[in-house]
């Protein structure tokens, strides 16, 4: 079969494609790479909160999928909206690389420790989670590619800067990787490592199948069912500072989810067990019991402030 592959240009998007595109390959499947340039591309100089962040990186990947000028869409799954517009749906979830943040630095004796020191970050996760359990460490607003992020560090903006590590390693600069922060305090973003699959409901069922035999892992798959449950369920966009980890283990899957405060004062960290059957219902649950623990008040703080 021959599938048309559409992306963003930039260079994590196109290693998506590729990595995609080599798994269709391995599948006996032939296709091609369809470069898309979206809004969220051509405006680099306004916070994507100000544009509006819903689509800004989707509509016209969607456009395009909804006409059948392409077949798939590849996205890093931490990227996609909970609630996809009507007519769209997420068919594969490739397997979840390591799931972590990690520190980047420039700096050859570079130590992560809770001393004075900058870091590089736009993301209201990593700034308040810093504000928790490092508030000794300042921060700084960082944006761009990570190439682009690498180059404003080494300028001397930062001492460091945060990102996920599945990126770091896709853009090979594992040799700038000074620590490896720990799930325990980092929780990452939901979907954070995956890589997924969307497409428009129209697409023929063969098709669907084809793909998703080439590139779904099934355990990535019910850990995301149950982070995107928790995610679609707080109405969390890409700017508040909510996170969710789900692990097999065993039959269960093992899930650990909250929220915390801009300021990093509050922080909510809960852990909850299910049967892989229910991924679903877990991340629901799990997101009531976060509202119930006095998420409700810090996420309704959050919608004032920001
Ligand atoms: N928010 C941007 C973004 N989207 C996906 C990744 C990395 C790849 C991934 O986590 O799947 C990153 C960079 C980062 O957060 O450091």
């Amino acid at each position: 079969m021959h599938i048309r592959i559409g992306t963003r240009g930039s260079k994590l998007a196109l290693w998506q494609a590729y990595y995609v595109q080599e798994k269709l390959e391995k599948a006996g499947h032939t296709s091609e790479i369809v470069i898309i340039e979206t809004k969220g591309d051509k405006i680099l100089d306004v916070a994507i909160s100000k544009i509006g962040s819903k689509g800004v990186f989707t509509e016209e990947i969607e456009a395009q999928l909804a006409d059948g000028s392409i077949d798939i869409a590849v996205h890093s799954a931490k990227d996609m909206q909970s609630h996809l517009p009507e007519g769209f749906e997420l068919i594969a979830f490739s397997e979840r690389e390591q799931v972590n943040d990690v520190v980047v630095s420039h700096k050859k004796d570079f130590q992560f420790a809770n001393q004075p020191m900058v870091i590089g970050t736009s993301s209201t996760r990593r700034i308040a989670t810093l504000k928790h359990f490092y508030p000794e460490i300042e921060t700084v607003d960082i944006r761009g590619n990570l190439q682009t992020r690498i180059k404003k560090m080494e300028e001397g903006l930062c001492d460091a800067i945060l990102l996920a590590y599945a990126g770091v390693h896709r853009m090979g600069y594992h040799d700038k990787i000074a620590h490896t922060l720990s799930t325990e305090e980092f929780i990452p973003a939901v979907g954070q490592g995956s890589v997924a699959i969307e497409v428009h409901e129209s697409l023929n069922q063969e098709k669907k199948d084809v793909i998703r035999f080439a590139i779904n892992h099934k355990a990535t798959e019910n850990c995301l069912k149950a982070e995107r449950a928790y995610l679609r369920y707080l109405e969390g966009g890409c700017s508040i500072p909510v996170y969710g980890l789900a692990r097999i283990s065993g039959t269960n899957i093992e899930m650990e989810a909250g929220i915390i405060s801009l300021d990093g004062l509050e922080r909510i960290a809960l852990k909850l067990t299910d049967s892989i059957a229910n991924a679903e219902q877990l991340g629901t649950l799990m997101a009531k019991q976060v509202l119930a623990s006095g998420g409700d008040k810090i996420l309704k703080e959050i919608k004032e402030q920001l």
